[in-house]
């Protein structure tokens, strides 16, 4: 019998999805990639994750919408059956769910339900899928830590992934399926999102264009490195929930139900204007500041408690803002040549 772990994982051409498969193909893994290549922004760069992604004899793509049910089971059957299926995809942006909050439905509630469904069929040995440290919405009490309510959301995108945690929970207790979550906090790196303000400061500076600035700059962040975020996922993929006894110190392990949601953050709150400070260093030019009133639907300040993640897996995210800066604008610049 083979001994290489088979990984399903959602979101491959997304920011994420692509850093966690290349992590599992470097160290041998079969991956299956699933990804529908919305054009919620520019494809040309999801495909170029997926070309890289190609390089691996291990890795095989199906590209169809998590909407689709019958692509999502036959996409989950058409190899071994998954030591773990990591699910990733989903209509991300905070701010865009205010003008299409029917995608969010759809994307993020039918179609993570449909990856429950398929996962309990194929008897996966562990299901573990994105949240956001968006479900912390209103709370005020910093840093964030799992045992928080989670019940004042802003935003529809915010309250989508809350639903799939209590989705999650009702379904490992059912049908007695381990199942992690995880809450992310605004990661950051190379091939990030075009539409998070990493990617639009540097674009706008590099241009000599004003970048927009909201709740003029007075606002905080727990920027998490993409590879730190990844490593956090790889040992969660280990760590994987059983019975209330086998909880740790800290944990959120359901005391019904094999799951758990861990918050992966970097346990550090940096003010936005400190962080356009590192980039405009980095760049070695100044910005164009517009500064605007705070957005509808954004959160003022996210921190997170990763106590949990250590404790599960050993592991916390390390990196700075200025290496991870460095990072994405080096990536950056290579990718566009500029
Ligand atoms: C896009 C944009 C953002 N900002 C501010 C808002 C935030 O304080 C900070 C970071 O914004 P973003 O990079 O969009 O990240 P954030 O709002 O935290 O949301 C991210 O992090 C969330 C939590 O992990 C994820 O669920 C979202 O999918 C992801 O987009 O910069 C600006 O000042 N101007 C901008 O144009």
């Amino acid at each position: 019998m083979s001994s290489t772990r088979h990984a399903f994982i959602t979101g491959t051409a997304g920011f994420i999805g692509y850093h966690l498969a290349e992590l599992l193909l470097s160290e041998g893994w079969q991956v299956t990639g699933y990804d529908g290549l919305t054009d919620y922004y520019d494809v040309a760069l999801k495909e170029a994750r997926h070309a890289r992604l190609a390089r691996y004899d291990g890795f095989k793509a199906h590209i169809a919408q998590l909407e689709d049910m019958d692509s999502v089971m036959a996409a989950m059957q058409s190899g071994p059956k998954p030591d773990a299926v990591i699910h990733l995809a989903a209509q991300a942006g905070v701010r865009y769910s205010l003008e299409n909050p029917r995608a969010y439905i759809d994307s993020n509630i039918v179609g993570t339900f449909n990856i429950m469904e398929a996962s309990r069929a194929v008897g996966t040995g562990h299901l573990l899928m994105a949240a956001t440290s968006s479900v912390y919405g209103a709370n005020t009490e910093m840093p964030f830590g799992e045992d928080q309510k989670t019940d004042t959301p802003l935003t529809i995108y915010a309250a989508t992934k809350k639903a799939t945690e209590s989705l999650s929970h009702a379904w490992a207790h059912v049908n007695g399926l381990p199942t992690t979550m995880f809450r992310f906090f605004t990661v950051y790196g190379p091939w990030g999102r075009p539409d998070m303000a990493l990617f639009k400061f540097t674009k706008g500076i590099l241009e000599g264009k004003p970048i927009d600035i909201y709740n003029h700059g007075n606002m905080f962040r727990d920027f998490t490195y993409v590879t730190d975020l990844v490593r956090g996922i790889r040992g969660l993929i280990d760590a994987v929930p059983g019975g209330p006894d086998t909880a740790v110190a800290g944990d959120s392990l359901s005391p019904v139900a094999p799951w758990r949601v861990v918050n992966i953050g970097n346990s550090d709150k940096v003010r936005l204007e400190d962080f356009i400070d590192a980039l405009e260093r980095k760049l070695g030019q100044k910005a164009i500041r517009n500064y605007m009133d705070m957005q509808l639907g954004d959160v003022p300040a996210t921190w997170a408690n990763a106590e949990l993640l250590q404790n599960l897996t050993g592991y916390r995210p390390q990196t700075g803002i200025s290496d991870g800066i460095a990072g994405f604008v080096d990536w950056y610049k290579d990718y566009y040549r500029v």
